[in-house]
């Protein structure tokens, strides 16, 4: 018995001797940046720093523009790739669908599309899904104009006054859409504790990964982290609380696969849990409004300092009607968004061995996807691609660039759920806005400092100047 269990012992340790000494060779072959402490990686470049800086120190000591690279973070390795055809060949693997736990999960909502993995993501996709068709999309718009014509009142008050930062007003304006069109809670979100919550998570994302032992349970609960958790993310478990109150009378059996967004998880036919309809609510008001708002606000930015590409978007608005297509806003937002990807650096964990290029990446490795680098990267876009252009959108011209070069949303099966939601919103409130106003800003494109929290934003702000239009 003694001797059986001695040979099958000696099997598994020669046999996890030898994937690691594989894996050990694999990576070998992939470069990264010289200067890796051995067991801490990278991690001595963020000792000292504020947390709002992490996203950006990552980024800055990542290469730009090497295919692939590997980066040690303590005793974990991130795998990054850059180029369009590594990046598809992860969006559509069936083996990197997964996202990794300590960067996603551990302290809120794990049951919601955005950190949940397996059988409880794919389910709830399938049924969420329904909710952002066209044909579902078309019924929120009435309360889109709603929200925005309360948005557009309110900026008149600001004609003529002093430069202001316009995101607070931006982010009411799409959270106000966002749960009353999704949830139908009319609720008055500007300078309410639920904006500041989605608006500002204070970084407290990138403060639990750069504490991984957060991840048992027992230390989270009696630490700081838990306490911040609990007070920034509050209103947000609040309003929760309140939607469930008022769609009561949702919780019934009901054959109707396409229903808003909580019809959808009140439906006892889809059978969701209690919790994971929470989880749900809670994400999709924190993955909807901070990201739609910032793009939005960095749209309206660069804009005021664009004034001939502005002045393309009110000529556009003068000659069509408004169930018109806008094609230049299109090209517009697509080239804010390849700018400034709400998701810089986006994450999935490899669930069986893939191959990228000629590096074989192990089953249990993260990959880092640099989104921000893709999106610049001079090969791909030309030596003007920090210049913001939208006619490089024009159809003859991105029809010549790879198709997942420009992955704003990310891409395969866990590409944002609400990317229809949000171009449609976007459209709608740029085309409303300028039908008004005009902007300017004294903020200079070269001066703009970008911040990774983990979503991308300015360090200044979204200072504008509101003027009626003259044009
Ligand atoms: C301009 C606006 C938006 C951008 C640029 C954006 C971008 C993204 C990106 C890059 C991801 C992938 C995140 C990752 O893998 O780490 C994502 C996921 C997600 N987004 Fe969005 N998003 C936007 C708006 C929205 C809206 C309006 C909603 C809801 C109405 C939404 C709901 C979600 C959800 C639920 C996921 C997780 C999907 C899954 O993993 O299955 N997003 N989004």
């Amino acid at each position: 018995m003694f001797l059986s269990l001695t040979f099958l012992a000696s099997i598994f340790i020669t046999i996890q001797f030898y994937k690691w000494i594989k894996f050990y060779l694999n990576i070998s072959k992939i470069p990264g940046p010289k200067n890796q402490i051995p067991f801490f990686g990278i991690i001595n470049n963020f000792i000292g720093e504020k947390v709002g800086n992490y996203g950006k120190i990552f980024l800055e000591i990542i290469n730009k523009t090497k295919p692939i690279q590997k980066v040690w973070f303590g005793p974990k390795i991130f795998i990054i790739p850059n180029t369009p055809e590594m990046f598809k060949t992860i969006f559509t693997s069936p083996y990197c669908v997964d996202k990794p736990r300590y960067i996603y999960g551990g302290f809120f909502a794990n049951n919601g599309l955005l950190s949940s993995n397996g059988s409880v993501q794919e389910k709830h996709r399938k049924i969420l899904s329904y909710s952002m068709t066209p044909k579902m999309l078309n019924q929120l718009v009435p309360v889109f104009e709603e929200k925005i014509q309360k948005f557009i009142k309110r900026m008149k008050n600001k004609i003529d006054g002093d430069e202001f930062n316009v995101f607070e007003d931006v982010a009411a304006c799409t959270l106000e859409a966002l749960v009353k069109g999704n949830f139908q809670y009319d609720y008055d979100c500007y300078e309410s504790d639920l904006l500041k919550a989605c608006a500002s998570s204070d970084g407290i994302t990138l403060r639990r990964i750069m504490q991984p032992w957060m991840s048992f349970e027992f230390l989270f609960k009696i630490s700081q982290l838990s306490k911040d958790v609990k007070r920034i993310f509050g209103p947000i478990y609040s309003a929760v609380d309140k939607i469930l109150e008022q769609n009561e009378h949702l919780r019934i059996e009901s054959d109707d696969k396409k229903g808003i967004f909580i019809k959808q998880l009140l439906n006892l036919k889809n059978e969701f849990s209690e919790e994971e309809i929470r989880d749900e609510i809670f994400i999709l008001i924190f993955a909807g409004s901070e990201t739609t708002a910032t793009t939005l606000s960095m749209c309206l930015l660069l804009l005021a300092m664009h004034k001939n590409i502005q002045n393309k978007i009110i000529e556009e608005i003068n000659t069509k009607n408004s169930n018109d297509d806008f094609p230049y806003i299109e090209m517009v937002l697509k080239e804010v968004m390849r700018l400034f990807p709400i998701g810089p650096i986006i994450f999935r964990e490899t669930t069986a061995e893939i191959m990228l290029e000629s590096c074989e990446v192990p089953k249990n490795t993260t990959i880092a996807i640099p989104i921000y680098f893709l999106h610049r990267n001079e090969n791909i876009w030309g030596k003007d691609s920090n210049e913001f252009k939208p006619e490089r959108f024009e159809a003859n011209k991105i029809d010549k660039i790879h198709s997942y070069a420009f992955v704003p949303f990310s891409g395969g099966k866990r590409m944002c759920i609400g990317y229809k939601y949000a171009m449609t919103f976007m459209k709608i409130f740029i085309v409303n806005f300028f039908k008004e106003f005009e902007i300017e800003t004294s903020l200079k494109y070269e001066e703009m400092d970008v911040k990774v929290l983990p979503t991308i934003t300015v360090t200044q702000g979204f200072p504008i100047k509101i003027k009626k239009r003259t044009i």
